[in-house]
């Protein structure tokens, strides 16, 4: 996937709780921006026929909804959404979701990517919520099962890239959220790598919220992070 360009690595959490102000955003970011990414906030605000519009006007679109629930209704959620036009979209690694996702996307161009482990979890986030392994071993065991069911990419921090790499090959893409230029706030993102270690890393594709939606200039920090990423590759 080295060919993708610099900007399409980026993409952008439009994490804003209304439509009008999305499109504000995504017109103030202009060219700078060609991927977003709607998740809750905006996806259950309303935020479904912008993603249309977006796909429409020719603008990636990442769909992250992290769907997770019993078979039947991941495949029939998934085969809802994979009218909207998108690129990405998210469900949580549990092998019975991925497959129920898959059968559910049918012959749609969709792409399924499974999420590992949320970034703003640590080990002991992840002792208490009950697993044994420690977050590296269970995002190594998430990807094999994800590249054995055939999914098509993985969410997981930058911080984990080689291990994913070395069990999903090269065909998978691997997205990353977590991604902070240098001094910028963490806020509850635990596993974090700046957009050039990132790409340094190897990773596909860099999911970046607050650091653009909440900057007194998004448009310009959107550009300081395509060119840190130009400059990495
Ligand atoms: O493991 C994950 C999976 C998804 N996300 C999403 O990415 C963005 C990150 O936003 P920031 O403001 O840059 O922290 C957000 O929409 C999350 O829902 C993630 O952070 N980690």
């Amino acid at each position: 996937m080295s060919q993708i360009p610099a900007r399409d690595r980026l993409i952008v959490a439009l994490d804003i709780p209304d439509v009008e102000r999305a499109s504000r955003l995504v017109a103030e970011l202009g060219d700078s921006v060609t991927f977003y990414k709607i998740g809750y906030e905006l996806g259950f605000a309303g935020g479904l026929p912008l993603a249309e519009r977006l796909a429409g006007e020719g603008k990636q679109i990442f769909l992250d909804f992290k769907l997770h629930d019993i078979g039947n209704t991941v495949a029939r959620g998934v085969a809802s959404l994979s009218k909207i036009g998108a690129t990405f979209l998210t469900v949580h690694a549990y092998p019975q979701t991925m497959r129920a996702a898959i059968e559910g996307r049918g012959d749609a161009q969709v792409k399924l990517l499974a999420v590992t482990v949320l970034t703003s979890y640590d080990d002991q986030d992840a002792a208490e919520a009950g697993y044994a392994l420690a977050i590296r071993d269970l995002v190594r065991l998430r990807a094999e099962q994800a590249r054995t069911i055939g999914i098509d990419g993985v969410v997981c921090s930058a911080a984990e890239t080689s291990l994913v790499r070395d069990v999903a090959g090269s065909s998978m893409a691997i997205v990353t959220p977590g991604i902070r230029p240098a001094g910028a706030a963490t806020g509850d993102q635990k596993r974090t790598l700046t957009p050039a270690e990132a790409i340094a890393a190897g990773v596909d594709y860099l999911v970046v919220g607050r650091p653009v939606t909440a900057s007194p200039d998004p448009k310009a920090s959107a550009e300081a992070i395509v060119q840190e990423i130009s400059v990495a590759l």
